[in-house]
């Protein structure tokens, strides 16, 4: 039986043809001999590098490009192009196997034979290399092969490897660009191994075996099952994340069973929730036919919930597997076990008259220390460590809380205790109570609700939630599964999962190839972040070591301006030179610091002509904001000293430290994720000094 495999390259290319071309595409590939031999028609190139490349016929403009097997019947996709650049791929494009870790490879022979001669004649004057420091057999240890290696050792600076980037056979590519930013070798090949492979390759990799190699590539190389496979594969093709999962993302995914809770972490836009979404699915395949969903995916926010069900249709369209996850909010969860057990919905305080409610304890208290920090102890002390009573606060030792406290523990207590007296009186209660008191309602009950629950953006879970989520799962294998990155934390929500017993140990995974942004962005970004271990849910320091992605564009442009006016024209000037060069409004994201800048960059925008609003328009946000956005183009703006504190700065009253040290903490990742929002060109601007964290 004749086998098909379709290339990331193939669904990329079909995305942008036209309606009529696509559907001759879906006719041409629909006589694809899935069962028999007879079917497509596969010409051979006149000139063609590659002796194993071909094409179909679409229709008198369009050919597909084929990869044909020199022996055996498995056929690979590899893209569709108007004929006259199939001719000039194929006598371009020449295939290989990468020697160190077995993966397909792809290289444009004819351009690299071109540049070839320019980079020789412009390095006769220099007497030293780029890669002086790197031995031959290191260079071959990491995959560089004997056509690319002469070429290696005529290269003066990174303007010659810069234009090698869409030329050279990718790994290769990654590797040099690596070893160029002062990696060492070793380094370098850890990189690489988590970068292309899940396990570290096994020595005996046959350089002739293509097939193999697709196989071993598989975030780049999907097989197709039949028909109705490839059917949906076309009806999807915006949606790479179904089809080609990284090698460790499908190994998480699909693993059999964990024996206990799992934990999947990564850098942001490593494929974490593309994992949990696939595991979801796998898990729910899994089960038999039953009443109600089994498996429920939590989320923090409605938008993310509303992402998550949308992702989760794309994966599958089989509505009796579907019906088997719950998507929701924790709160939302904790709010439907609430109601069910009393019979009405919870009262729950709104946010003004919370604010007005936690004011008037401190008043109490004649002020001894403010509101904001009454509720703060409440939420990081009483409720995080689950303390029933004015003793067990008495005693407690305040974890996670910076400083000693300056008023006596009592009075503090004497605070929190009379804002909880005013809420019970009228009968209200605040939303951790609530997931407090769903956590207690089914510790009382004999069977949780769920087989199996999946967590998304666990960081930001606050100790409460945890019990929650720990008691709606037995201890059965594979009861959670759960992804995090601590480097995104949000909240002040330190916490530890042993100590609430959710023991991950030897079911931690981490993820490293950003799928989001570019290695250029990438590394400006963990560089603002100055690469300082946070602590993660299993207690072990998490650290950006191989935080990485093989896309490759230009390096974030850092710009300083004498004051805010300014500031703002370098903006609407930077977002009308992306508008000329074609780049769709709405792929451009704009990063505010805060709502009143977010108005600022909205105004300045408006009145230069550029539309702000609606489905066309350039997208300006808060950092908070841009969770779950993702943008070809991003600015950031506005993160200088004034309005992102140093750690350093912070020396005022406990209370206001705290707080300072939190808004630090999250300005630090916030400016962090909206940054790495951007997939190919990132533009940061400041005024005056710029803030600490993008000195570097
Ligand atoms: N194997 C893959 N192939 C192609 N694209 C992928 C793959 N995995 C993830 N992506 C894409 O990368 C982007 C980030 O993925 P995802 O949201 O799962 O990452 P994340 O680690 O959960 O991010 P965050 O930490 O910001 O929540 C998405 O656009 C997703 O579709």
């Amino acid at each position: 039986m004749a086998r098909l495999n379709i290339a990331k390259d193939f669904l990329a290319a079909y995305v942008k043809l036209e309606k009529p071309v696509q559907r001759l595409v879906d006719n041409a590939l629909s006589r694809f001999p899935f069962h028999t031999h007879a079917g497509l028609h596969l010409e051979k190139l006149q000139g063609s590098i590659d002796p194993l490349v071909r094409t179909i016929r679409i229709n008198d403009f369009w050919r597909g490009i084929v990869l044909a097997p020199e022996t055996g019947d498995e056929y690979t996709l590899l893209t569709v192009l108007p004929h006259d650049k199939a001719n000039r791929y194929a006598t371009s494009k020449r295939f290989s196997v990468n020697q160190a870790f077995g993966v397909f490879e792809v290289r444009d022979q004819a351009a690299i034979d071109q540049l070839e001669p320019a980079i020789r004649n412009s390095s006769q004057e220099t007497e030293t290399r780029l890669f002086d420091h790197v031995k031959d057999s290191q260079l071959v240890r990491l995959g560089i092969d004997a056509e690319v290696l002469p070429l290696v050792r005529i290269m003066v600076s990174d303007e010659h490897l810069d234009p090698l980037a869409t030329l050279l056979p990718e790994p290769q590519y990654n590797a040099l660009f690596l070893l160029a930013a002062g990696y060492s070798p070793d380094e370098v090949w850890q990189q690489l191994c988590s970068q292309l492979v899940d396990e570290k390759p096994e020595p005996g990799i046959d350089p002739t075996d293509l097939t193999a190699a697709i196989h071993r590539t598989p975030d780049r190389f999907a097989p197709v099952t039949g028909p109705e496979d490839l059917a949906g594969m076309l009806a999807n093709p915006f949606a790479l994340w179904r089809i080609f999962l990284h090698e460790r993302q499908g190994n998480i995914a699909h693993r059999d069973f964990y024996s206990g809770p799992a934990l999947v972490t990564g850098g942001a836009g490593t494929g974490k929730t593309v994992t949990a979404l696939h595991r979801a699915v796998f898990l729910a395949k899994k089960l038999p036919p039953g009443e109600g969903p089994a498996i429920l995916m939590t989320t923090f926010t409605n938008n993310l919930v509303d992402a998550l069900k949308e992702q989760l249709g794309r994966l599958i369209d089989d509505e009796s597997i579907l019906s088997r996850i719950r998507v929701s909010t924790v709160h939302k969860v904790a709010y439907d076990i609430v109601r069910e057990e009393e019979g009405s919905p919870p009262d729950i305080i709104h946010d003004h008259a919370k604010t007005r409610l936690w004011h008037n304890a401190a008043k109490h208290i004649n002020e001894a220390v403010s509101g904001k920090f009454l509720e703060s102890e409440w939420e990081q002390v009483v409720m995080a460590q689950d303390l029933a009573d004015r003793d067990a606060y008495l005693t407690c030792v305040r974890k996670g809380r910076s400083k000693r406290l300056s008023v006596p523990k009592e009075t503090v207590w004497k605070g929190i205790a009379h804002a909880l007296d005013q809420l019970k009186s009228v009968g209200q209660r605040l939303h951790t109570q609530v997931v407090a008191d769903a956590a207690r309602i089914l510790a009382g009950q004999n069977r949780p609700p769920y087989l199996h629950v999946l967590v998304d953006e666990g960081q930001d879970l606050h100790p409460t939630q945890w019990r929650l989520l720990r008691n709606l799962v037995g201890d059965q294998p594979d009861n959670l599964f759960i992804v995090s990155d601590p480097n995104q934390r949000i909240y002040d929500n330190r916490v530890s999962l042993g100590s609430l017993g959710i023991n991950v140990r030897g079911r931690s995974k981490r993820l490293t190839v950003g799928y989001r942004t570019t290695q250029e962005i990438l590394q400006w970004s963990v560089g603002v972040l100055n690469a300082k271990d946070v602590m993660g849910l299993d207690d072990e320091p998490d650290t950006l070591d191989g935080y990485q992605s093989s896309l490759h564009g230009r390096r974030p442009v850092i710009h300083p301006y004498p004051d805010r006016d300014a500031e703002l024209d370098g903006l609407v000037q930077q977002v009308n030179g992306w508008l000329d060069q074609g780049i769709e409004a709405h792929a451009i994201g704009v990063a505010a610091r805060t709502k009143a800048m977010r108005k600022t960059v909205r105004d300045a925008l408006k009145a230069a002509g550029i539309a702000t609003s609606g489905k066309n328009g350039v997208r300006v946000e808060t950092m908070a904001g841009m969770k779950g956005l993702e943008f070809q183009c991003g600015a950031v703006v506005g993160v200088d000293r004034d309005t992102v504190p140093h750690p350093a700065a912070v020396t005022t009253v406990e209370e206001d430290a705290a707080t300072h040290a939190q808004d630090t903490q999250r300005e630090r990742c916030l400016l962090f994720v909206a940054s790495t929002r951007a997939r190919d060109a990132l533009y940061v601007s400041h005024t005056g000094e710029p803030s600490p964290f993008i000195a570097s």
